[in-house]
């Protein structure tokens, strides 16, 4: 692509976070769906659901398969949870849809991916939602790989997108086709312009796109490379979208503060053996870092 028009990395500042009004409530800060988990990985989407609660969403509510809702249920008390239809296999089949859409509608933000697995069932219901609601949606893990199995994964966004893959999972996005070395951000870009979404490229410098601007983010450290890492911040990116911002920002802060609590956290606790979990904790100072900054 024509990069000329591209404004990257250093022109592309940071958000401001608005201060929480004195007469508000929960209400105003947004009511985020997240859909995952299943049996085996039930902790990724509480991760998210949670992290979605620590970074200042009003409402949170875990969308899961029946038998793995009463697990998430006992996690955090502050998230509310919905237990969906599942099939054999103990996945989301297709037929959750209409309970999905009914939910989406009453929300400000859906999160998906976290821990859903992979089904036929599933690609066929990730693809219907991408495409079928309006709400803002943060698209991770299986969710991104239920798009890749499409012909063009990223087309026809109901709404507002960010996804948010890691190098396995773009790979899966650009269907595997040569990906040239040290250039997938001019592929991600491409892909983004194309399709109107957000691209978030996860690794070491997380890159975030949307086609017309490029931020590379310095914040994070090697001891995020744990499981449930990213899990973490589909629901930091899902929290910053329903209070308001747009999607290339909040896919830009949330990178941002994601990574400054991995730092946080790893001063602590030691880069050795934090875990997804401790980001959870560093989450609410992250904020506060950033805000004494401005
Ligand atoms: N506690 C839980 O329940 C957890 C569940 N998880 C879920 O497990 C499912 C599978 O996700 P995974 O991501 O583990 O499996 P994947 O098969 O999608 O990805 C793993 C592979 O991706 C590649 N990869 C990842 N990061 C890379 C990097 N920075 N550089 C180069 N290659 C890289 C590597 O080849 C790696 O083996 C998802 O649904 C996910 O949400 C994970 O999030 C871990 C925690
Ligand atoms: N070496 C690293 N430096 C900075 N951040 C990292 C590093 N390794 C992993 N991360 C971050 O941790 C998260 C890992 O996400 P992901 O691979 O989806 O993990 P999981 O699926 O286990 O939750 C990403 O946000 C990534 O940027
Ligand atoms: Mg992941």
């Amino acid at each position: 692509m024509d990069r000329s028009h591209r404004k990257d990395d250093a022109s592309v500042a940071l958000p401001r976070l608005q201060q929480r009004k004195t007469n508000s409530h929960k209400g105003d800060y947004g009511r985020v769906l997240a859909i995952g988990g299943s049996p085996g990985m039930s902790g990724s989407i509480s991760l998210t659901g949670v992290a979605s609660l620590r970074c200042g969403a009003g409402l949170t509510t875990i969308a899961t398969p029946k038998s793995v809702q009463p697990l998430v249920a006992q996690v955090e008390p502050s998230c509310m949870t919905i237990a969906l239809p599942e099939d054999r296999s103990g996945l989301l089949p297709m037929h959750a849809r209409d309970q999905i859409a009914k939910v989406a509608k009453n929300s400000d933000v859906v999160a998906v991916g976290p821990g859903l697995g992979r089904s036929h069932g599933l690609d066929m219901l990730v693809q219907d939602i991408y495409c079928d609601l309006k709400t803002p949606m943060v698209v991770d893990a299986d969710a991104i790989n239920a798009l890749g199995s499409r012909e063009n994964p990223l087309a026809e966004p109901g709404g507002p997108r960010v996804l948010t893959p890691h190098p396995g999972e773009f790979r899966r996005l650009a269907r595997d086709r040569e990906l040239p070395k040290g250039r997938w951000t001019d592929v991600a870009a491409d892909m983004a312009k194309r399709n109107g979404v957000v691209l978030v490229l996860k690794g070491h410098r997380t890159t975030v796109t949307d086609g017309e601007q490029v931020y590379s983010n310095e914040t994070g450290n090697p001891g995020m490379a744990t499981a449930g890492a990213g899990d973490v911040l589909t629901g930091v990116i899902a929290a910053l979208l329903g209070q308001g911002i747009s999607a290339f920002e909040a896919a830009q802060l949330g990178v941002y503060l994601h990574g400054l609590a991995g730092d946080l956290a790893a001063k602590t606790i030691g880069g050795d053996g934090m875990i997804a979990s401790d980001l959870l904790d560093y989450l609410e100072s992250a904020f506060q870092q950033h805000r004494r900054r401005r």
